[in-house]
Order: C-alpha cells, then structure tokens, then sequence
C-alpha cells in the first residue's frame, strides 16, 4: 500500500433510492455506513429527471456523515471509490457545469427514437459490438433522441456522463467515464474501448466530441481536489477510484464470481431486477432478437451477461401503497416499515400460483428478455376468492416468474445456484418464493452493501492491496457467502408447470398494450386520474 497508517476504504453507491457511503477496512470488514434519500422526479410523459447538483449536494453529505461515525476517517482514508446508477444522460458544459437535470435510467421520452433506431439496418451491428439492446434507458438512445427533439442541450454540452462520472468530476476534476458504461453504451465489450460502428448506429458520430475519456479505476486513480476536500471532509490529494457501473460492482461484492462456483449467477432483485452471470468474453451469448446487455466487469477478459426487467422491488412498493392508499382513506397509516413487516405475513397467506402477474409496472415499460415500452402489468385469474395476499404473493411469484424469463434468454443451461442480492431477497420467505419459480438453490451474502465494497474492491486493487481481484474476491466476498437455500420440490413443480402460461400471456399481451399506448397517445384516456398527483419526490425544475 502506497501510504501505512492509511486502513480505511470508502465506497460510495449512488442509487436510485438512496446515495450511501461505506467505510472498510482494507480486508473488506465494513466499519460504517451514512446514507440520505436519492431525489428524483418524474411525469406524466414519461420523464424522469434529477439534478446534478443536488446529487453532489447529497454525496458530500454522507460524506460528512461518514467522517462523523468513524473516527479520524480523512486522516485513515486510503481511497475512495465511486459507482452509481447506470444508464441516464448527465450533459456538463463550461466550467463543469449542468445543462440540465439528469435524464434517469427510468425516463421513457426515447422511446420512438429507440422504435426508429431499432428498425435501422445498423442497429443489429451496433447490438454485436456493445452487446446491448437499445431501450429508453440508455444515453446512446437518450442523446439520439435530442438530437431529433432538443439539440440546443446537446450544442451547450462539452461532455455526456453517467451518475458516478458526475461525482467522480466533482471529487476529482477529471471528465472521465468507466470501460463498463462506455463499452456497452458505445463500444465493444471486447476491447472496452468506442466502437465507430456502434456510435454511428446511433446517428451519433457527430457528437462523438461528447464522450470523455475513459478510465479504468483498477489501474488509475487521480486525486480529490481541494474543492471537493473542503465540500467532504476528506483530505486533498486522497486518491479517488471510478468504479465500474453499480450493476456489475454489486454483483462483483454478492458473489457473481468466485472461485471453482460452476453455473452460479447473480440477481439483483431492487427497484430494477439485474440476472446475470460472468462469462469469459469469448463465451457471451448475443440472442436473436438483440436484448439485454452485456456489462465488462472490473475482472480482465470476462464480463457480465445481463438481462434486466426494468421494475423489480417497484412492483411490491405499487401492491403495498394499494392497501396503504385504501387503509388511509378509513384512517389507518402505516408506516415504509410497517409495510415491509407484513409482507412474509402475506406471503404466508397468499396461495400458490393462485394468480399469474406480469411485473411490468414501470412507465418505461419492460426491457428485458424482451423490449416493449408499451408493456404494463396485470393480473390474470382473479376470481371471487382472490384475497389481497394473493395478489401480493402473486406479485412477488411474477418477479421470479420475469427472473426465469431472463435467466432463459440467455442461452445455455439454468442457474445451478442463484447468488441473491436487494431488498426483495432480505427474507427467507421471498427468497424461497424466488428460488422455487427460478428451479435453483439460492444463497445470500452477508455482505450488506454489496454495491459500495465491489467499488471498494475496485480501488483496493488499484492501490497494489491485492495482485488482482480474483485475490480480492477470496478475501472480501468467498467467505461471507451464507448457506446454501435449496427451494421446496412441490413449489418448483408447481411453478415450472405455470411458467409456459406467463410467457404465452405476455406475449399474447402485446398488441392488447400496443393499441392502448396507442389509445393513450391520442388522448382517449387521461394519464392518471385528476385526483391522484405523481409522486413528486422533489421539485427540481
Ligand atoms: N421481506 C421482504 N420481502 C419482499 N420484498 C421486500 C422485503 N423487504 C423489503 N422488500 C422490498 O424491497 C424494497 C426495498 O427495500 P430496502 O431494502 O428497504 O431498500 P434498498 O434495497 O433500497 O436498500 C422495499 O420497498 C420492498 O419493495
Ligand atoms: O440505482 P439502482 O436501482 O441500484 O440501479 C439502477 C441501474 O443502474 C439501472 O437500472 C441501469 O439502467
């Protein structure tokens, strides 16, 4: 290690939800943890936006907060390291400044820009190279739909980053993006460099002047500045490490590889559901019909195979603020964690494959294994007997049912252990429901924030810790491995019989959600009722 006395890595994950900053020691023991709610907003087109400065705002904050739980934390920092949510358009201009709120992951504006990429002869080129299919989420499709709509914001731009190359310029100065995000936005996967095919696919060649440089933050690291210094607490000149994106460090801290694991693969079961596995690169899988992603991973040579439905753990909130709305009109609040306590309860309750739900609750419809901006959820079977527990169970079976959906696109045989992570897979109960639906023993890490240690890792190796992250893995993720969960035999019958009817049902839906966009578009049904606002979780514009 470059400096002794230096024991303390800090690992910042910028989420959806909430921004946290992690303190380890240098063999991965996590020592303390600050956090504050992430701030966004969204709206009836489909927009969903947050500010760059307010984001940093937050950062430095749990920074702070940081230093205050560990003592002499600027002076035992060793390094930070900085990953965040993936996809989006974060445009800076002179001076390093915003042009504009973020576009999030979850903003659904691009998708016609997205319908007339996908039907580009190049586009299929663009999905061999960066191994990603196009959807609304991604810059490469954001950027390609204001350059139709709003090219003013583009001609203010001097740089298109993502979340975490945000903060990293704030702490650091350095313009900068990661192999991960440049390589399956704009590049190649291979090479982890921009591909000129995959960027004029996107009719971006001539904004390629956006794309900053990129680093790889298991070999590069530059310094905090004296800026970010005085807005954090830290230290000046303490080196900073851009991570990789959230998906493939959170993975790499729950155990998406390990030594000698033969067919395990990882889930992340949050606000987005993220399946994957790590695969040599000569061994990835690119499907016929040119979805999910393929995600480098901080690991030379191998990267993660993904395929990702856009609203995991959202699917839950939406049933649970159902019977919160109701129990609030008789007078009955419940608190976030009043909700979460009952969902075993209900679990318990509901029947078994009593109804089947399609996930697809989010505006921005379902990504993945298949790309349909249209796609909404439903229930099917609801009789004069389903209960409220049978839809909530029912809802939590759909995220597994979407969980086996990707796990079979992704060629080659099903997950022989499945490595949980998120706030869906806290209980056992959900887990076994997950389990069963997916046909695969289930383990979980002990490791509690997964997202901030693999970032940790990161820099763990770029400051010579370990000789490389296989090393790495056997200290900070191998050993906090829990035991094996093996699902019950009936239940994974009863679920493997169900699973042709969800895949039939969804496909049979999508010209039922293709007429009512249509419908929706021309103004026949209002958005949201008049009575019922979004949630506006802060007005940023
Ligand atoms: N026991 C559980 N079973 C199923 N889902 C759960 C459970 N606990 C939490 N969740 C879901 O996970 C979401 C996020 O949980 P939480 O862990 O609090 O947040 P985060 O993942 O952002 O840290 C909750 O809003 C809920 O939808
Ligand atoms: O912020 P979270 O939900 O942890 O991660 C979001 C992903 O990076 C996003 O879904 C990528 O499109």
């Amino acid at each position: 290690m470059a400096n002794p006395g230096r024991d303390v890595l800090v690992g910042i994950d910028a989420g959806t939800s909430v921004i946290k900053a992690v303190a380890f020691d240098l063999a991965g023991r996590q020592i303390a943890v600050a956090s504050v709610p992430n701030h966004y907003t969204t709206k009836a087109d489909g927009a969903a936006f947050q500010s760059l400065d307010q984001t940093w705002i937050d950062c430095a904050q749990t920074l702070r907060d940081l230093g205050a739980k560990v003592e002499d934390l600027a002076k035992r920092t060793a390094a930070v390291a900085v990953t965040g949510q993936g996809d989006g358009t974060w445009l800076v201009g002179a001076k390093n400044r915003p042009v504009s709120d973020a576009w999030l992951w979850l903003d659904a504006r691009a998708a016609d820009t997205v319908l007339r990429l996908q039907g580009s002869p190049a586009n299929r080129a663009r999905f061999e190279a960066t191994g990603t299919g196009l959807a609304a989420c991604n810059q490469g499709a954001q950027i390609a739909h204001m350059a139709a709509t709003t090219p003013e914001l583009l001609d203010r731009a001097e740089v298109a980053l993502h979340c975490k190359d945000w903060l990293y310029l704030k702490l650091t100065g350095v313009r900068a993006t990661d192999p991960s995000e440049a390589s399956f936005t704009y590049g190649n996967f291979r090479t982890r460099r921009y591909d000129d095919v995959a960027i004029e696919a996107l009719g971006l060649t001539a904004r390629r002047g956006l794309l900053p440089e990129i680093v790889d933050g298991t070999k590069v690291t530059h310094s905090l500045s004296p800026e970010a210094a005085a807005a954090t607490g830290l230290l000046a000149g303490t080196p900073v490490c851009l991570g990789f994106v959230d998906i493939v460090v959170t993975a790499l801290g729950a155990g998406i590889h390990t030594a000698g694991a033969v067919g395990a693969a990882c889930s992340i079961v949050g606000s987005t559901g993220m399946h994957m596995r790590a695969v040599q690169n000569a061994d990835v899988h690119l499907n016929g019909e040119g979805t999910g992603y393929v995600i480098a991973l901080p690991i030379p040579g191998m990267s993660a195979q993904v395929q990702s439905n856009m609203a995991a753990t959202l699917n839950i909130d939406w049933v649970l603020n159902l019977a919160c709305d109701l129990l609030s009109e008789f007078g009955t609040k419940l608190s976030p964690s009043d909700r979460v306590k009952r969902i075993d309860e209900w679990l318990q309750l509901g029947r078994p494959c009593a109804h089947l739900y399609h996930p697809y609750i989010s505006d921005a419809g379902e990504r993945g294994p298949f790309v349909d901006t249209n796609a909404r959820a439903s229930f099917i079977g609801l009789t004069s007997e389903s209960r409220y527990p049978d839809l909530l169970r029912a809802v939590i079976e759909g995220l597994g049912m979407a969980m086996r959906d990707c796990y079979a696109a992704m060629g080659g045989a099903m997950p022989a252990e499945l490595r949980l992570t998120g706030g869906a897979t806290r209980s056992r109960a959900s887990r076994g429901v997950l389990g069963a639906v997916v046909g695969a023993p289930v383990r979980i890490s002990m490791r509690e924030e997964a997202g901030a240690a693999g970032a940790a890792m990161m820099a763990a190796v770029a400051l010579g810790a370990y000789p490389d992250m296989q090393a790495c893995i056997a200290e900070w993720v191998t050993p906090l491995l829990g035991q094996v969960e093996t699902p019950d035999p009936e239940l994974m019958q009863i679920y493997a019989q169900a699973f042709p009817g969800y895949q039939q049902a969804r496909r049979a839906l999508a010209p039922v959600w293709e007429e009512m966009a249509r419908q929706t578009n021309a103004g026949r049904y209002p958005e949201v009722l008049p009575s019922i606002t979004r949630v506006e979780r802060r007005a940023v514009q």
